[in-house]
């Protein structure tokens, strides 16, 4: 379709010189086909537990904003699901286009959002530091949240309003006491499946945890996002937008779901 084209022609230079990790076989993002999914019924629920007190900073890295997590004690971490331990929550960032057509980097059964919440986590047990966990099998533990055009969202406000001062890429500002729970969907239900950090290095060390419901945000919210710059202050600017991975082959991969 020609939105699917447009879509792909608006890649960011990241994404452009499009790497492909040698041998690849669990990239990511990958298009969730309901059908095909296999319920497994060992699934357990999510448990989610996030100190507000954890939260450090926001900041714009040049292809998206990230706040960031005190990781180094287990005050805000993952549980349950398809997990063996528990996870520590290290940042959320965001995925979005140009305009609400597209934006996310999953799909389900083609369904494309305007944007997608991503949580990063990684195995404390298994590694010792976050940038190890990158480089381990299962050292890291995504959780997706579509996002989609409806009621305002009083939870993201709070982050909608810091944006502005991380306009710029390499901004930085301190932001405390915020409660990632707030972004999630009441619906328990996911899909996980084994795949890739869709950035470089594209290593095949995450399990993502994609949940079926999305949250509801308002245009105004989503146009916060799309006035944030890929470049330096003093640069010519370039909005951040469509910063967004295309999708990968699936290969040999199954997607469980946590409900039937
Ligand atoms: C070295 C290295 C690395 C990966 N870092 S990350 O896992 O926080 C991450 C993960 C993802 S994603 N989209 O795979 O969750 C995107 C961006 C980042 C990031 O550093 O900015
Ligand atoms: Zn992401």
């Amino acid at each position: 379709t020609c939105t699917q084209i447009n879509r792909n022609a608006a890649l960011h230079p990241l994404w452009q010189s499009e790497l492909s990790v040698s041998g690849g076989t669990r990239q990511s993002p990958i298009n969730i086909h309901w059908r095909d999914s296999v319920y497994d019924p060992h699934l357990k629920p999510l448990k989610i537990h996030y100190d507000p007190a954890t939260c450090l900073y926001i900041w714009n890295n040049g292809y998206s904003f990230q706040v960031e997590f005190d990781d180094t004690t287990d005050k805000s971490v993952i549980m349950g699901g398809p997990l063996e331990n528990h996870y520590r929550l290290k940042q959320f960032h965001f995925h979005w286009g140009a305009i609400n057509e597209w934006g996310s980097e999953h799909m389900v059964d083609s369904k494309v959002y305007p944007a997608e919440l991503h949580l990063v986590h990684w195995n404390p047990v298994t590694s010792t530091s976050f940038e190890d966990a990158i480089m381990e099998n299962n050292g890291l533990v995504v959780i997706g949240v579509f996002l989609k055009l409806g009621a305002h969202h009083a939870g993201l406000q709070k982050l909608v309003d810091a944006l502005p001062a991380v306009k710029h890429k390499d901004a930085i500002v301190e932001f405390d006491v915020f409660d990632p729970s707030c972004l999630m969907p009441s619906c328990p239900d996911y899909w996980t499946y084994d795949g890739s950090l869709t950035t470089p290095p594209l290593t095949e060390s995450v399990t993502w945890i994609i949940k079926k419901t999305p949250i509801e945000v308002d245009q105004n919210q989503l146009e916060e996002f799309r006035m944030l710059l890929f470049t330096s202050a003093g640069e010519e600017e370039k909005r951040m937008v469509d910063n967004f991975r295309p999708l990968q082959p699936l290969m040999n991969r199954t997607v469980r779901s946590s409900f039937r």
